[in-house]
């Protein structure tokens, strides 16, 4: 550790150096002495590793491990014992806080560049209890291109809540400045949008936001990045949260949502509401998630890379391919300038419903499965599944072809998801 910290910072590492990071506050607010001896953390940017390290090296989180365990212990347990009736100790009760949670929290709130991080259970959580920053009578602008479930969660709170939800063009901030008001509380962006892989300028929409509406919070779901790939928090957003589900946990082997701010006061009200409404991750859930953002570099860089080449191919064969690694994606250069990789989803056309639905159940290798980011190869037709729940007059307003298929793209040797995916589209007679 203290070799790293001779070493000099690249012109990008300085340009993308944070601020060094005191301990996430949900673990200052239960703060201990370790009983091992831990070596300090170098109070300086120069701590900071690269992404691939930052995903595997869990750094002393300040939670208390009596054997100085090298996998984070499950701590299964709904109660702590207390030493006596007035004195609480650190943890009183698992929804308020639990020691495996609040190391995984402390982890991802490096990754994600945020001051803290909250883990819960699921990514449709997370934006709920983002969500309930707003109140009656305020504004939510949102894409119009998003996964179906925030689709359907913002309609609820339109319906229910008499919250005023707009959808706008994301990727022209032309569209998003004649909705914002004094009213606007949130502006919430998809970026890789689900499922048109459509691009948001986060710097430029969270400079006008800001510039606009003193009350309004630019928030990003960044799960088709992960944040091994794009840290919206450095580009201006003030939340970021992801779908754990996928690739962060990788393995589709538990459902989880994480939050990150850079906010102190932000991050505490949102903590107030996952305890109040009891959607902290579980212990068991929160050492799988913290096992598998380990091997997020790993993955994602082997996804990517065979995701690049199944874009290549499918475009040479003639397809409308949509994937920000493609030179022809309207937004390459935007994409390349906030993230660091066009990632392993891509959707593609193939002008007939019944032939992608072919193509679709002609694959051995790729699952027909919603979700994406996990370590197997996934197949599907986003308006029969992940994007059903959106009316099909309203799929159709907002341009969403019917025949679309998209892949996400696994761990699997390339070449036989490439045979696989020929053979499935010679079978559907695409080529
Ligand atoms: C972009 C995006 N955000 C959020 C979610 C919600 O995540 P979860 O299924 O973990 O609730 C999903 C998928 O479900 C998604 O695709
Ligand atoms: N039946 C589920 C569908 C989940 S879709 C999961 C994922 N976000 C994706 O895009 O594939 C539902 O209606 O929520």
């Amino acid at each position: 550790m203290t070799a790293h910290t001779d070493e000099k910072p690249s012109a990008q590492q300085k340009q993308q150096a944070p601020q060094a990071q005191p301990p996430s506050p949900s673990l200052t607010a239960h703060s201990v002495q370790s009983s091992v001896s831990l070596p300090p953390l170098p109070a300086s940017p120069l701590r900071r590793y690269r992404p691939a390290t930052e995903c595997v090296y869990v750094e002393p989180s300040g939670v208390r491990d009596a054997y100085n365990s090298s996998s984070v212990p499950i701590y299964q347990t709904a109660t702590f014992k207390q030493s006596s009736a007035t004195e609480m100790g650190e943890y009183d009760y698992s929804r308020s806080g639990n020691p495996t949670r609040s190391h995984l929290e402390s982890h991802l709130a490096k990754l994600m560049r945020a001051k803290r991080a909250l883990a819960i259970s699921s990514g449709m959580s997370a934006l709920d209890i983002i969500a309930r920053l707003v109140k009656a009578g305020e504004e939510i602008v949102a894409g119009d291109d998003i996964y179906g479930g925030t689709n359907r969660l913002l309609t609820f709170l339109r319906e229910h809540n008499n919250i005023i939800v707009h959808h706008a063009d994301t990727t022209n901030i032309e569209s998003i400045t004649p909705l914002l008001s004094p009213k606007t509380r949130l502006v919430l962006l998809e970026t890789p949008t689900n499922p048109l892989i459509k691009i948001a300028d986060i710097p430029a929409i969270a400079g006008l936001v800001h510039a606009t509406c003193p009350n309004a919070l630019v928030v990003v779901d960044n799960t088709m990045m992960s944040p091994y790939l794009q840290n919206p928090l450095e580009l201006g957003a003030d939340i970021v949260y992801h779908s754990g589900t996928k690739y962060l946990s990788g393995h589709h082997d538990l459902m989880a949502g994480v939050v990150g701010v850079k906010d102190e006061a932000l991050g505490d009200k949102l903590y107030f509401v996952v305890n109040a409404t009891g959607c902290g991750l579980a212990p068991f859930d929160s050492f799988l998630l913290l096992r598998g953002v380990k091997t997020l570099s790993v993955r994602m860089e082997r996804q990517q890379a065979s995701a690049i080449r199944i874009a290549d191919y499918l475009e040479e064969k003639g397809f409308k391919v949509r994937y920000p690694g493609l030179k022809s994606h309207p937004q390459y250069e935007l994409h390349r300038s906030i993230s660091r990789g066009p990632g392993a989803v891509l959707s593609f056309e193939t002008g007939s419903v019944e032939k992608s639905e072919r193509v679709v159940e002609s694959t051995r290798l790729w699952a027909i499965s919603v979700s994406f980011g996990c370590v197997n190869s996934l197949i599907s037709m986003p308006c029969r599944m992940s994007h059903a729940s959106i009316p099909a007059h309203v799929r159709k307003e907002r341009a969403l072809p019917e025949d679309l298929i998209r892949l996400c793209i696994g761990i699997e040797d390339a070449d036989d998801l490439l045979e696989d995916l020929e053979n499935a589209l010679t079978i559907a007679g695409c080529l």
